[in-house]
């Protein structure tokens, strides 16, 4: 039986973002990967898994609607217990920064805590009343039942792969401030290649070195190269995606006639959001 007292672990909520053009076997692997990660250090719990499809302003090459894409991921996910599609972010008319999907999410958490409300809605004790008042040894029953294992609130950590954390060094597409805010205040989860240049890149970040404790990578050791682009280029062919993506997308995809010539060329010539942003940011 395992020893640790499953109340002292930090509970941990997974949020990965991407454009879910669409969702594959490996988005919902990634999850599987980083839970089995941190149940295995013993000192956190993942008690939830949120999907964020990116809105369709971040104008990427190919990327059809969100509405369909949030479809496919809540199709994808409707038989796991603990991840779940959140539309937040593909329903914001502008696209929205990853670290501003990280505070949304995490003010979310922090406004449905139980425990936190209570605390804030019923100080333990009264301001004036606490030197008057005696010891009374109904005291500490009292306060437990009515607050059992205070817990502190679930951290939120970006769940992404390695091609992600390596894009934090394209110039006008991250920025550094977001990247520190990132790894510092939230945290990041990196799932990795065997032998990818993850460490390396980090070992070459200064901003990124410096939170390297708050970057867990997570190695990939059944391999799997399943991506998106992939998927949506065998569909143009007119190839099987069967046993890559979950049955159930790809019944929609074939129902909807989702993927063709036509949808790769949406965005065909238009600047990446951030891109955009950023460009015209360093030029003012
Ligand atoms: N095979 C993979 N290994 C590790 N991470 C992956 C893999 N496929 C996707 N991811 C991660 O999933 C998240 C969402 O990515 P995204 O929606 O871009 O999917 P994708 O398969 O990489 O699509 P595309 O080919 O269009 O870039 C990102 O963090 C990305 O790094
Ligand atoms: N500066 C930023 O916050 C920034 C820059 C580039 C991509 N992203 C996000 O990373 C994800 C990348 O997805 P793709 O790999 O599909 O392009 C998207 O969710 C996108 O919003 C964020
Ligand atoms: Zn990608």
């Amino acid at each position: 039986m395992a020893m640790e007292d499953p109340d002292k672990k930090t509970e941990l909520v997974l949020l990965a973002c991407g454009s879910f053009n669409p969702i594959t076997n490996m988005h919902l692997r990634l999850f599987e990967l980083a839970k089995d990660y941190f149940d295995e250090t013993g000192k956190y719990k993942v008690i939830k898994g949120i999907i964020s499809p990116v809105s369709d302003a971040y104008k990427k090459k190919g990327l059809i609607s969100a509405d369909h894409r949030v479809t496919m991921a809540k199709l994808a996910t409707k038989n796991s217990d603990w991840v779940e599609v959140d539309d937040w972010e593909s329903s914001q008319s502008e696209w929205v920064e990853t670290v501003k999907v990280l505070r949304y999410h995490h003010q979310k958490l922090l406004s449905s805590d139980p425990t936190n409300s209570l605390q804030n809605a019923l100080p333990l004790t009264k301001p004036g009343r606490k030197r008057k008042q005696e010891p009374n040894r109904h005291d500490p029953i009292k306060k437990k039942t009515q607050s059992p294992d205070i817990k502190s609130t679930p951290q939120i950590k970006l769940l992404c792969g390695s091609d992600v954390l390596e894009s934090f060094g394209i110039p006008n597409l991250w920025k550094l401030e977001d990247i520190t805010e990132i790894v510092q205040n939230h945290g990041l989860v990196c799932i990795s290649r065997a032998g990818s240049n993850v460490q390396k890149f980090i070992y070459e970040s200064d901003v990124l070195w410096r939170h390297k404790n708050n970057i867990h990578l997570v190695e990939e050791w059944i391999t799997n190269d399943i991506s998106s682009t992939r998927i949506r280029r065998a569909l143009r062919r007119g190839q099987s995606i069967r046993y890559l993506v979950p049955d159930v997308v790809l019944a929609y995809i074939e129902k909807n006639n989702l993927y063709n010539l036509e949808s790769e060329d949406k965005n065909a010539g238009v600047v990446l959001a951030p891109l955009q942003k950023y460009a015209s940011d360093s030029k003012n």
